[in-house]
């Protein structure tokens, strides 16, 4: 039995065939084969009887058959045909010359070789998969998660694809309403849709092998010295990071998969942004707003409610949360659909939105409406000149160490706490300055950190006594502390490890700021 499928393969099977006397006298070349063999039975009764009416005959492993059997749908059984039958718990089932030469075998070439086997001409092969995929998301033991690896499906799939010139393949239940069109047409299925249908089969095997080879590489949790990536529903954008480019984007879930509920089409960099802002905004519980503009924020906040924490976020630099991409953790009311409507937004991104609030945000029809979608904890893959870089981040697990003579204050520390999630999610050198609710000042993306701290000082929306301030990577020199306390901060988070600590430490407490120590560095490039 196949797994999962338990006793619902044993049953009577007496009405299993219809191939009389006079259809056994057929020539093959006559009769239309249709080989059905499908995991998910989805549509499988109403294709076939479109198969029947269009006088093909039918062909089927052991529960597809008894799906068309339920229906009174006539079909000869797959171990009848080949004189096997199906064995080692499904193992083989469909693992025979009978069947591959019905699928392989090339019209006028091999018509001789086929008519001494008794091979059946196979016109229209319908397979989908095991759910391999899905399975290894369940946690099973491994002996049981090799059970879901489809070796016939995949093997018949091939070879019908291989076989384009005379063979339809059909991989997808979505493409069964496809084929009741064609059937109806009376016209055949034309060289082009035999050969996107074999495309789609190839792309289907392909992906299939790339989850079960990833999978068992991924079981000591090392990097493979193999990696193979495969991602489906790719969609053309409008162009890239620029209009000169030309992009697509792939996925189908996450960020990669969220079609915007109104606005434009998802840009490019659309894509990137809101997916730096939700990385940012998942690292907080409370309400709370992120503006991401260019890939940086440049304003977050934490609020009492999430209306509160967007305006707050906005203000920290309301010029570039111009035409920025705003992602929010709790609901959209119609009220903060307004204030959001004030802005030019490119995106807003938020997990939901009341009904009156998607009607005020009709008014901008441009901006991009998205509802989060939930968050993938995979690896992170950029491209490099003939190849790519991964990176996995293990689970955050906060072990500071407070190194100055004086501890931070309750209010320093929650004002530490927002700069250093900042901090992480900000493109390198970058210095944060925060306060108990939002950020102050953002400094990112330069060559040096006391440049960062510069343009975080001018840039701050308030004054900066009494604030936090974080910086990505330790402190070399004692400068950048020096700069950060005279603009007013009395606090600083930074991963330490520099080789010029004491000096930096000494400085801090000359200026009674309180430091800490994460051990852990926020590199962002
Ligand atoms: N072993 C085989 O010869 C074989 N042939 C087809 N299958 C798969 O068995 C499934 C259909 O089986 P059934 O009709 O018994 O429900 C399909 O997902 C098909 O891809 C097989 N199963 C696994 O490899």
């Amino acid at each position: 039995m196949d797994p999962g499928q338990g006793k619902k393969a044993v049953l009577n099977r007496s009405c299993r065939t219809n191939t009389s006397f006079l259809s056994f006298l057929c020539v093959y070349t006559i009769m239309k084969w249709a080989l059905l063999s499908v995991w998910d039975k989805t549509g499988i009764v109403d294709l076939a009887q479109a198969l029947i009416q269009h006088n093909f005959s039918i062909m089927s492993s052991g529960g597809t058959g008894t799906a068309l059997a339920g229906a009174g749908i006539p079909f000869t059984e797959v171990s009848r045909y080949t004189g096997f039958p199906e064995m080692m718990d499904g193992r083989v089932k469909t693992l025979h010359p009978k069947v591959h030469g019905g699928l392989l075998g090339r019209r006028q070439i091999d018509d001789a070789i086929m008519a001494k086997y008794g091979i059946n001409r196979i016109g229209l092969l319908v397979v989908n998969l095991y759910p391999f995929e899905r399975m290894s998301r369940e946690s099973l033991p491994l002996e049981k998660l090799i059970e879901y690896i489809d070796v016939g499906g995949p093997a018949m799939i091939r070879a019908a694809a291989k076989n384009f010139k005379d063979v339809a393949v059909v991989v997808d239940p979505s493409d069964y309403p496809e084929v009741v069109k064609t059937l109806s047409s009376n016209v055949g299925f034309s060289h082009e849709q035999r050969l996107i249908f074999a495309k789609k089969a190839f792309a289907r095997t392909a992906a299939y092998d790339a989850a079960i080879s990833n999978h068992l590489s991924n079981l000591d949790n090392t990097f493979p010295p193999i990696l193979t990536l495969q991602f489906t529903n790719g969609r053309m954008l409008r162009y890239g990071e620029n209009p000169h480019q030309q992009a697509a984007v792939y996925g189908t879930t996450g960020i990669a998969g969220a079609e915007p509920l109104q606005g434009k089409q998802m840009s490019y960099n659309n894509y990137l942004d809101v997916n730096a802002g939700t990385a940012l905004l998942a690292e907080f519980e409370e309400p709370t707003a992120v503006i991401v503009k260019h890939n940086n924020p440049c304003g977050v906040s934490v609020g009492t409610d999430i209306l509160e924490a967007y305006l707050s976020a906005r203000d920290v630099d309301p010029v570039s949360a111009y035409g920025s991409v705003v992602s929010l953790n709790r609901e959209v009311d119609k009220k903060l659909a307004e204030a959001i409507d004030s802005t030019f937004v490119e995106v807003v991104a938020a997990p939901s939105f009341t009904r009156d609030a998607v009607e005020a945000m009709r008014k901008k029809e441009n901006m991009r409406v998205l509802i989060l979608p939930e968050r993938n904890t995979s690896d992170e893959v950029r491209t490099i000149d003939g190849g790519v870089l991964v990176q996995r981040t293990p689970a955050y697990q906060e072990n500071w160490q407070v190194i100055t003579d004086r501890d931070p204050t309750t209010d320093e520390m929650s004002a530490l706490r927002i700069a250093w999630k900042v901090c992480k999610h900000t493109k390198s050198n970058t210095i944060i300055f925060a306060d108990q609710k939002r950020t102050l000042g953002i400094g990112a993306g330069q060559m040096s950190r006391v440049d960062s701290a510069k343009i975080a000082i001018e840039k701050a929306c308030a004054p900066l006594a009494g604030s936090a301030v974080a910086s990505d990577a330790f402190l070399p020199f004692p400068d950048t502390l020096e700069v950060a306390a005279k603009a007013g901060a009395t606090a600083l988070v930074q991963p330490g490890g520099s080789i010029r600590d004491d000096e930096v430490i000494k400085a801090a407490n000359r200026l009674n700021v309180a430091m800490v120590f994460t051990g852990v560095r926020y590199f962002r490039h």
